[in-house]
């Protein structure tokens, strides 16, 4: 069975089977656990309405917690190119660690090429790699900007992440759209200047 999100389709198409084979995901012990969780929440998981639920969220956060496998193919800058290399607006969402709670927005990942180049696509899939875990949106964001160092040995990196935090919105504090922004600037993109400002802001 195939599990697709139409919220955010261009993200996730995943095989439950995958699901099942990624190592921690103990797939029937999740389903038995939310069952638990809603007889704890005064809920009758034996009503027809919630049958199949107990199964559902357990595919949804095993889902919302697999990234997809992909190769991080890099190339050789071969061109000599020197300029910024800025990816914008990828969408992206994650689990706070706090409530398991979502959190969506976009990223810009951005660097400076040194010796190598990455497809462009990678810089949306390292997202997705550190997004689909329980996360703070500042370990988030300079989990990114590590691995865009380690991998690429740029002369600079620069991540900047802008999200709304569904346990600010739609519980305690709750002030739906306020928007969380984080950054982090390495190397030659590390001063306040004309190259950070490529980034929006
Ligand atoms: N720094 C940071 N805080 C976050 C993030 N996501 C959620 N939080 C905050 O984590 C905090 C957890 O605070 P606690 O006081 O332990 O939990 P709480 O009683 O549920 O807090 P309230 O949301 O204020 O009701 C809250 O202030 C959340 O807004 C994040 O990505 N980064
Ligand atoms: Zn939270």
């Amino acid at each position: 069975m195939t599990i697709t999100s139409t919220a955010l389709p261009d993200i996730l198409t995943l095989d439950e089977t995958e699901i099942l084979a990624v190592p921690g995901i103990d797939l029937p012990r999740a389903q038995a656990a939310i069952a638990e969780f809603l007889r704890a929440l005064g809920r009758d998981e034996t009503s027809p309405h919630l049958l199949d639920t107990p199964r559902r969220v357990a595919g949804a956060y095993a889902e919302m917690l697999t990234p997809r496998e992909t190769s991080w193919t890099t190339f050789p800058n071969d061109d000599g190119y020197q300029g910024l290399v800025l990816v914008k607006a990828i969408p992206f969402h994650s689990l706070c660690q706090h409530h398991l709670l979502p959190f969506r927005g976009v990223a810009h990942v951005g660097y400076l090429p040194g010796d190598r180049l990455f497809g462009l696509s990678k810089l949306a899939r390292g997202v997705e790699l550190f997004s689909r875990d329980l996360q703070v949106q500042e370990r988030l964001t300079q989990q990114v900007a590590d691995w865009l160092e380690d991998t690429l040995a740029p002369r600079g990196v620069g991540v900047v992440m802008e999200a709304e935090h569904m346990c600010m919105s739609l519980r305690g504090v709750q002030t739906a759209g306020t928007l969380t922004r984080t950054s982090v600037f390495t190397g030659l993109l590390h001063e306040d200047g004309p190259l950070q400002r490529q980034f929006p802001h």
